[in-house]
């Protein structure tokens, strides 16, 4: 059962005042080294938070004995970063030993790797603990795909307790990272609704057949926090089926154009957003657990 407590920002001050501070060097070097991780952050932490909530489930290894979510199939080769996470464990752990959950480092990181790569920064409410379990079959239910329309992208988070305005600007996550061929081959080789020189363009490095992890960008800008994702879906430039849903004919068209044109409000919502995102079914009090290397159970 999840405890009644609330999430604070300043939940580590004296138990692990230099918290922030080790998140962010490490996302820093992390970024520096190779921007996808910012990226990679951001959609980890979406992926932990809405299987079973926020609870560091998404970062548990499979083991003989063990199914965890890295093997669903929205997480299997196509998650990155998990070292990234283990590093910054790490340095958490010789600071502050058994104090700071996995969930909340990544929901650090997630904010870091956003403001690192030009994106929006907000306080993050922190005092998740790690769950005790998983589930690859949640994980396979619970998260949306790209082959969605609109309806069941509005229901994915509905479930959620997340709103279709929220699910609009937090699909601007897509501002930055990278997507496989498998998961947009139909929409650049088959659908209508799209930009004949930008589907031309994207076939060139995702063939008709074969080439199933060529990655291509979400946007236009894939390492830097900007609108782009947004002007692209009003030019028919969505790189995913459920990217172009936003933008075509729906409820969901004015915020679109809005977010297109006005930088502000879409970071300030999209940092609203992602507060909401992460206050998803969280651990607290004494349910879970502070995992000590954040692959496995203590
Ligand atoms: C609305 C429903 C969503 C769907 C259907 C969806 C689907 C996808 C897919 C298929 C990919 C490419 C994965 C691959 O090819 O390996 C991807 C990448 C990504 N997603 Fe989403 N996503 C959604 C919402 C979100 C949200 C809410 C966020 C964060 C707030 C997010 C952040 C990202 C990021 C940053 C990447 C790039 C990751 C990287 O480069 O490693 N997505 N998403
Ligand atoms: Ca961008």
């Amino acid at each position: 059962s999840t405890g009644t407590a609330q999430l604070a920002a300043n939940f580590y001050a004296t138990s692990c005042p230099n918290i922030q501070a080790l998140v962010r060097g490490a996302m820093r070097e992390a970024v520096n080294r190779q921007p996808r991780l910012g990226a990679a952050m951001l959609r980890m932490h979406f992926h932990d938070c809405f299987v079973n909530g926020c609870d560091g489930s998404v970062l548990l290894d499979d083991t003989a004995s063990f199914t965890g979510e890295k093997n669903a199939r929205p997480n299997q080769n196509s998650l990155i970063g998990f070292d990234v996470i283990d590093t910054i464990k790490t340095r958490v752990e010789r600071a502050c030993n058994a104090t700071v959950s996995c969930a909340d480092i990544l929901a650090l990181a997630a904010r870091d790797g956003v403001a690192l790569l030009g994106g929006p920064s907000w306080q993050v409410p922190l005092g998740r603990r790690d769950a005790r379990t998983a589930s690859q079959s949640d994980a396979n239910n619970d998260l949306p795909s790209p082959f969605s329309d609109l309806p069941a992208l509005i229901a994915a988070f509905a479930a959620k307790g997340l709103t279709a305005a929220e699910m609009t600007v937090l699909s601007g996550g897509h501002t930055i990272g990278q997507a496989r061929c498998a998961g947009f081959r139909n929409r650049i080789y088959n659908e209508t609704n799209i930009n004949a020189n930008f589907a031309t363009t994207r076939r060139a490095s995702c063939p008709a057949t074969g080439g199933d992890n060529n990655l291509a960008p979400l946007d236009s800008s894939p390492n830097r926090f900007d609108t782009a994702y947004f002007s692209g879906l009003v030019g028919q430039r969505g790189l995913l089926h459920s990217d172009q849903q936003l933008f075509n004919g729906g409820s969901q068209d004015a915020l679109v154009r809005t977010y297109s044109t006005n930088v502000n409000t879409f970071v300030r919502d999209f940092a609203n957003a992602m507060i909401r995102m992460g206050n998803i079914s969280p651990l607290t009090g004494t349910n879970g657990e502070i995992r000590r290397n954040c692959r496995v159970l203590n």
